[in-house]
């Protein structure tokens, strides 16, 4: 396998960029040792490799413990905590069996109502930000976005009524929510002492122990971090668990004055299917009782589904609509897509048209949507080169040999088509590297261009889902994207990595591309985008930098920004006949 010899190239993973990580990759292979001071990792983006870690062998390929239980701890029972070892395993598939078909098309088709109510709000809340004489504003675009993404969440998956794109401040729990990822992110150090205290002290020392690190008498600002997280964990639990148990009673009382009492899973009245817990409560209580999850299962469902889906969706939102800015040309495409799936010929310009196109795209179907070409390629494209997760990472449990598509050169020299895996060493999952592999995308891999999917013959919209064999059947002579001389990811989503692949791949990822093409939709039917053209008091014009610290930050760069405060900030105006191209 390729050696890099730089001592502390592991570290610089993590902190180069995109660029060095896709360079890492280019130069030296799907296998690239990495070094640090303190541990070794092999660096992936391998097809076959990643086959091998994630699906076929993905017992021996672990989640660091580190993950598991901080998750555990922090969210309870959910499938983020249910994976790692041997009997969680089970707890997992059991999870997972029952929650799949929870998230399926037909489902998804019942919760669009919320999302479309959601986008409007947004675009409406953004109109009245916006001067009366069609000339453009500076909006930073990122908070209204991550609140977007976070009553999405409240209201389409908990069913809570969070109601955060309006309300001057949030809720005590919604505001625990939104919390949590950033609390996370700044507290991450401290992740690696909880599997310790977990093994090593009774729950009951365990708490005391959390309750003697979290004191207000500690007075490091680390503390100050902690405390904070307890505080938040503790409104995110209660609030979860009334949610929860309101839910609950809730359910009970429809079931007694339903007719048919015993719902099935997918068979549920349109009328009932409102939320993502409600869908689960039901299919849980139809569920025969071996397979039946127990509630705090349920409600660790619920804690984790608004950590996994809240800051990746806000973040491919947010650079899906800063690209379309950078873009006025399918900016301009898309538009006129969106407009003639609308059925209306003309612009709305002034408020009783508005109205009129509102009621109009609200009647847009989940079909339609999802199939319009060129918002699938515009949505694909983005998630596609800009991952919302980059890198992730997996444990060896045990020495294994790991086979690869593609041969790369070992430190002495000889190419090799496999490589040893040390017990208990780490790999790091390369989404981004894998994404952007020019010998399976083309040579412009590096490149944003949403109409690369308009030529593939699987037509958008359609999944080929990865059936485990290593190379796909040749059935059509006809190129099909992400597949090269039969060759593709495992990834479930159009042979790429971003939604991963396996058992534990995201379980959420049809509602993410839901909830992002009915966002775009919504705003680009009445708003233009475009990057920030005035310059400040020292003649600076803003620039974008999207800067990777584990996620992708959006930042503004020095001089014109302080190059640290996440931001989006775009010239927003009212829509005009010239911004469409037909
Ligand atoms: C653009 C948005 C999203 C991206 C890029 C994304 C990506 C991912 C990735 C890469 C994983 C695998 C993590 C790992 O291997 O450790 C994952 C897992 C997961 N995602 Fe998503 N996700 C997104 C949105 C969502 C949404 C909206 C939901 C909930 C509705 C969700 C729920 C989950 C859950 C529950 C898991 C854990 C699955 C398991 O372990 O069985 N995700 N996601």
């Amino acid at each position: 396998m390729s050696d890099v010899d730089i001592s502390g190239n592991l570290r610089k993973v993590f902190r180069g960029g995109v660029d060095h990580c896709v360079d890492l990759a280019e130069k030296y292979g799907g296998a690239v040792r990495l070094t640090s001071l303190f541990a070794d990792a092999i660096y992936l983006s391998d097809p076959l490799a990643f086959y091998h870690v994630l699906v076929k062998e993905q017992h021996s390929f672990e989640e660091p413990d580190v993950f598991i239980m901080s998750n555990k701890a922090m969210f309870g029972e959910g499938l983020i905590s249910t994976i790692g070892e041997k009997h969680h395993g089970e707890q997992h598939r059991k999870q997972r069996k029952l929650l799949n078909p929870v998230f399926s098309t037909s489902n998804m088709r019942e919760l669009l109502p919320t999302l479309q109510s959601i986008a409007h709000k947004l675009t409406s809340v953004l109109v009245a930000k916006l001067p009366d004489d069609g000339s453009y504003k500076e909006i930073d675009v990122l908070p209204w976005l991550s609140r977007s993404a976070l009553d999405g969440v409240c209201q389409a998956i908990l069913g809570y009524p969070s109601n955060s794109l309006e309300a001057a401040e949030n809720d005590e729990y919604t505001e625990a929510l939104r919390m949590m990822g950033p609390l996370i992110s700044r507290t991450m150090y401290f992740r690696p002492y909880v599997p310790m205290v977990v093994r090593n002290l009774s729950p009951y020392w365990s708490r005391k122990f959390v309750d003697f690190i979290t004191a207000p008498w500690m007075p490091t600002e680390t503390m100050r971090e902690v405390r904070e997280m307890r505080r938040i964990i503790e409104i995110m639990d209660s609030g979860s668990k009334k949610a929860f148990a309101e839910k609950k009673a809730d359910l009970e009382t429809t079931a007694l004055s339903s007719a048919d009492a015993e719902p099935e899973v997918g068979d549920l009245k349109p009328s009932r299917r409102k939320d993502m817990m409600d869908i689960m409560l039901r299919a849980n209580s139809a569920s025969s009782s071996s397979e039946r999850l127990a509630d705090a299962e349920l409600l660790g469902q619920m804690n984790v589904m608004v950590f996994a889906g809240l800051d990746t969706t806000t973040s491919a939102l947010s650079r899906c609509v800063y690209l379309l800015a950078k873009n006025p040309h399918a900016q301009a495409r898309l538009r006129s897509e969106i407009r003639d799936a609308v059925g209306s010929a003309s612009v709305a310009k002034d408020d009783s048209l508005i109205s009129e196109h509102e009621n109009l795209l609200l009647s847009l179907s989940y079909d339609t949507l999802m199939n319009l070409p060129f918002l699938d390629g515009v949505v694909r494209e983005t998630l596609r080169l800009y991952p919302s997760l980059p890198l992730m990472s997996r444990r060896a449990t045990k020495a294994t040999t790991l086979p690869l598509q593609f041969p790369v050169r070992s430190s002495s020299g000889a190419e090799v088509s496999a490589i040893p895996i040390p017990e208990k060493s780490f790999v790091i999952i390369s989404i981004l590297a894998a994404n952007r592999n020019r010998t399976i995308w083309g040579d412009d891999a590096n490149e944003w261009k949403p109409e690369r999917w308009l030529s593939s013959p699987a037509g958008p919209g359609a999944e080929v889902l990865f059936d485990g064999a290593e190379v796909l059947p040749s059935k059509s002579s006809a190129p099909v994207l992400g597949v090269k001389d039969g060759i593709r990811y495992p990834g479930v989503y159009s042979n790429m990595m971003t939604f991963q692949a396996g058992s534990r791949s995201c379980i959420g990822f049809k509602f993410a591309e839901m909830e992002m093409k009915e966002i775009i939709a919504t705003l680009m039917l009445r708003l233009h985008f475009a990057l920030p053209t005035d310059a400040d008091s020292n003649g600076h014009i803003k620039e974008i930098e999207w800067r990777l610290r584990g996620f992708h930050i959006p930042v503004v760069k020095p001089p014109a920004g302080d190059g640290i405060t996440p931001r989006v900030p775009l010239n927003v105006r009212l829509v005009q006949e010239d911004d469409f191209i037909w």
